[in-house]
């Protein structure tokens, strides 16, 4: 890097500093720690340190502020990894561990590998000048905190990262030395041993070996019991790093899964159940992945440790009956999300507008009046011919609601109605519902969309145009427009009548349910005011504050169908 980028050197607290330039600093990777497009600004690098740790940003203007942006940026972790092509380990690991972690994740393929659920069929190695050229297309540019490597094949590519690392020094490098796979096949041979322990190895913040792969580097010491991980973990402290985490994934006759931490200073048994499952292949790269995330996010290391084991446990235990692959060692679902779709009655379907057809709402207190459960209520109103239900709760205790709201989604499934939950979007993601339905003073439905995520049907209340024109800009699937007629349902609530209906229908880009003291003898009325987009009625009192909810039901049913709008 030219010296001409240097501005001058300055003197603070008795330390020397350097004074780069926003430019020259973002290549040199400098600017993890504060925001570069906070120009003008002054990067200033602390002399003869090589890491980025302890760099300041200083205003150019008000010179003696000095500020730690930090919090501006996104956390980045660069995986140094092989691809395994049945996606459980290496890179593809990584990849999913940061996705799920919540940070942003590049990749330097070192190696790939013809893999699956058997064993490891062939690998191929990256030539060491691309592995180099990889490494500094992403570290000159894109402001990488934290370097996580898993599988390094050659002498010559861990001397190129090394290399690479003293150019383009990073906040923290996370080392999992990797070397034998889970199947037992060699993916690093011993001929790297004196590298990883010479180079790589002290320069590591943290490096995460497996039981066979602390015995590799210590020349094959017996490792069979956690005082032989204590042990191991001291020795290979010696060897430079900061942390040492030997993982006890693979100790024979343990119950528990239990790792050692060694700083140096104090040893950490963490310990978690042993899951029962045949889907651990990937566990450490996941592990050494998540440990970076939370590093990168600027977390310490005994709580980024705590929280990568905490969060690989939860993903085995969710993912322990699924069945990806013959062999013996399948992968685990990171973003826990695998379960749900491969039992196919309990699948969501995606929100058909003509769903909206025959919307029941149920009541606590009119189902309690005459003396049924809101199961019972919501069964029959499905088998009288409901095409949607939303659950409103309004008094409800959360933990009463949420199983109430499990045992009506069980049923909605079986029949393939989709099942709301008025309000409490909480609710709606414990019990994993197909939606919610929010009032004008609910949480926004931008918001409840972040937290349900693209799939899952948003219904927001709307008595204006201008409320239908927000509700469609912040992702809604369809409004709710009323009090079509006055309602005892609601205190306090404006009747927008036929005409307040019609001129939101107009108006609204989504499809609309009418609402409000609608019932058998008014239905048709309301359909009659024949917009395109109004699909159908939503009911409360003319359903559940009835005796026989099936009877009344398919009475509205009829009606709805003589009326000739709207379901198929
Ligand atoms: N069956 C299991 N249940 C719970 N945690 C496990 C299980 N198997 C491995 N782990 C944990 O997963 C992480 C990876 O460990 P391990 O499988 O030993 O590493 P590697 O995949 O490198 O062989 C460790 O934190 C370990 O304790
Ligand atoms: C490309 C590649 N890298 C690493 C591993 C280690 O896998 P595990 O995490 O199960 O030990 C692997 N099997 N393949
Ligand atoms: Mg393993």
């Amino acid at each position: 890097m030219a010296s001409a980028t240097f501005l001058s050197t300055l003197s603070l607290a008795n330390k020397n500093y350097l004074l780069l330039t926003p430019t020259h600093a973002c290549a040199k990777g400098y600017t993890n720690n504060f925001r570069v497009s906070n120009l003008p600004s002054i990067v200033v690098r602390k002399e003869g340190s090589v890491r980025s740790q302890g760099f300041v940003a200083m205003q150019e203007k008000g010179g003696s502020t000095l500020s730690d942006d930090s919090r501006t940026k996104t956390p980045h972790v660069l995986t140094v990894a092989g691809s395994d092509s049945g996606a459980g380990a290496g890179i593809q690991a990584d990849l999913k561990a940061c996705a799920a972690r919540g940070v942003y994740c590049s990749t330097v393929i070192t190696a790939l590998t013809a893999q699956n659920t058997v064993g490891v069929q062939g690998a191929s190695n990256v030539p060491e000048d691309f592995v180099a050229q990889q490494l500094k297309s992403v570290l000159s540019d894109m402001q990488v905190d934290v370097v996580k490597t898993g599988m390094l094949p050659s002498v010559g590519i861990v001397k190129t990262l090394c290399r690479t690392l003293r150019e383009y020094p990073v906040h923290a490098l996370v080392v999992d030395p990797v070397m034998v796979s889970t199947s037992g096949d060699v993916l690093a041979g011993p001929s790297i041993l004196s590298t990883f322990r010479e180079e790589l190895l002290p320069m590591a913040d943290i490096i995460t070996p497996n039981l066979k792969e602390a015995s590799a580097l210590l020349n094959g010491m017996q490792l069979e019991t956690v005082d032989d991980m204590r042990s191991a973990a001291r020795l290979l402290h010696n060897m430079g790093p900061k942390n040492v985490l030997v993982k006890g994934g693979d100790l024979p006759d343990s119950s528990d899964a239990v790792d050692i931490l060694y700083n140096g200073h104090n040893f950490y048994e963490l310990r978690s159940p042993r899951i029962r499952t045949r889907n651990t292949h990937g566990t450490g790269c996941s592990l050494a992945s998540s440990i970076a995330a939370e590093v990168a996010k600027g977390y310490p290391m005994l709580s980024a440790v705590k929280v990568a084991k905490r969060f690989v446990e939860t993903a085995l235990d969710y993912s322990k009956e699924i069945v990806i692959g013959n062999g013996p060692q399948g992968p685990f679902d990171h973003l826990l999300r695998l379960k749900s779709h491969s039992q196919d009655c309990h699948r969501q379907q995606p929100f058909d507008p003509s769903d909206l057809f025959l919307y029941a709402v149920t009541d606590s207190r009119m189902n309690k009046r005459w003396g049924r459960s809101i199961v019972d209520a919501v069964k029959a109103a499905i088998d009288g011919g409901a095409t949607i239900i939303q659950l409103r709760e309004k008094d409800a205790e959360t933990k009463d609601f949420l199983e109430s709201a499990k045992a009506c989604l069980r049923i909605c499934r079986l029949h393939g109605v989709p099942l709301l939950i008025n309000d409490r979007v909480d609710v709606a993601i414990a019990c994993d519902a197909d939606g919610v339905h929010v009032g004008q003073s609910d949480m926004p439905a931008c918001v409840a969309r972040t937290l349900l995520g693209p799939e899952k049907i948003i219904g927001v209340s709307c008595k204006t145009p201008e409320q239908a024109e927000q509700a469609w800009v912040d992702g809604a699937d369809y409004i709710g427009c009323g009090g079509v007629y006055p309602t005892n349902t609601k205190e306090n609530n404006i009747t927008v009548g036929l005409n307040g209906l019609k001129t939101v229908c107009m108006a609204s880009k989504l499809p609309v349910v009418a609402i409000g003291g609608i019932g058998v003898s008014n239905a048709r009325a309301v359909m009659e005011i024949r917009t395109p987009n109004l699909k159908g009625v939503a009911v409360v009192s003319a359903l559940f504050d009835r005796e026989c909810v099936q009877t009344e039901t398919r009475k509205l049913h009829e009606v709805l169908l003589g009326s000739n709008i709207g379901s198929t």
